[in-house]
């Protein structure tokens, strides 16, 4: 199910803002790759151009090529929306739909997607439930709103929404910067079983959380305010905290910016 993004010249606009430049990295399938940077660098930017969200804004484009396992993510003949479909996003604020029930949050893709028979659309509402590690949580309370849940549950209910529809590649930006502590764990361990099936991508602010989920890690930078982000390495996650190659990335990771 995981496939490999490789990205290779890619630039994004907002209008006249040239906010990330000529960016090339691969992105490995079943890891987790983080991305790490100050504010402003254009992680949320880069990772909105994985899955086509950063287009919905308006004026904003992209230029350069996202190939998904080979298939041009930008191609004249793909659907922006079938691209969404495969690759699933986790926003930083969990976001259920706030008048659906625990089990419609869930459901509510599928349905969209066709699933119509309630004994498959019950298995797989169980099954994600399951993946998010949230079923023995909520298994009492399917039809009680998702909003009644805590903020670690209810980013929770967001991962199993995702994951419903069977994406290969799952973007998450901040996913824990809204949660607290013990959230923020199960949250990680989450990620680390998830692994296995997916390819995963977090934007973390959090250095120890970037060291601690993360296979491979990715440091943007800018050069200045107004100067688009660049990525400056991406490798090992062991390696870019212990012996990166690049003085600005230890600057960073030591606390000396950002
Ligand atoms: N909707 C938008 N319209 C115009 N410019 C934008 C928009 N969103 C982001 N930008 C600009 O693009 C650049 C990159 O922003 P982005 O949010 O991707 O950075 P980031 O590294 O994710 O930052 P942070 O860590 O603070 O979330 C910034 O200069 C930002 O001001």
């Amino acid at each position: 199910m995981a496939k490999r993004i490789e990205v290779s010249g890619l630039h994004a606009y907002y209008g006249g803002v040239h906010a990330i430049e000529d960016i090339s990295m691969t992105i490995e399938p079943r890891s987790v790759t983080a991305f790490i940077g100050p504010s402003g660098c254009g992680k949320s930017t880069f990772l909105r151009t994985l899955n086509r969200m950063h287009e919905v804004i308006p004026g904003a484009r992209v230029e350069g090529k996202v190939l998904l396992d080979d298939e041009d993510l930008y191609g004249p003949d793909v659907d922006p929306v079938a691209v969404r479909r495969v690759v699933g996003m986790v926003f930083q604020r969990p976001n259920p739909f706030p008048t659906m029930s625990i089990y419609d949050n869930v459901a509510a893709g599928l349905k969209l997607n066709g699933v119509r028979r309630k004994s498959r659309l019950d298995d797989i509402v169980e099954e994600s439930l399951k993946g998010a590690n949230l079923w023995n949580e909520v298994k009492d309370r399917l039809n009680k709103p998702g909003a009644g849940l805590s903020g670690g549950q209810q980013q929770r209910l967001c991962i199993a929404r995702a994951i419903a529809v069977q994406p290969q590649v799952l973007l998450m930006d901040e996913p824990c910067s809204a949660l607290d502590p013990i959230s923020t764990l199960a949250i990680e361990d989450l990620i680390a079983e998830l692994k296995s099936r997916y390819t995963i991508v977090i934007v973390t602010h959090n250095m120890q959380q970037a060291a601690r989920v993360s296979d491979r890690t990715a440091f943007f930078n800018i050069a200045g305010v107004g100067k688009p982000g660049r990525l400056i390495e991406i490798g090992e996650t062991s390696k870019i905290f212990t012996k990166p190659e690049q003085k600005a990335t230890e600057e960073y990771i030591t606390g000396r910016f950002g």
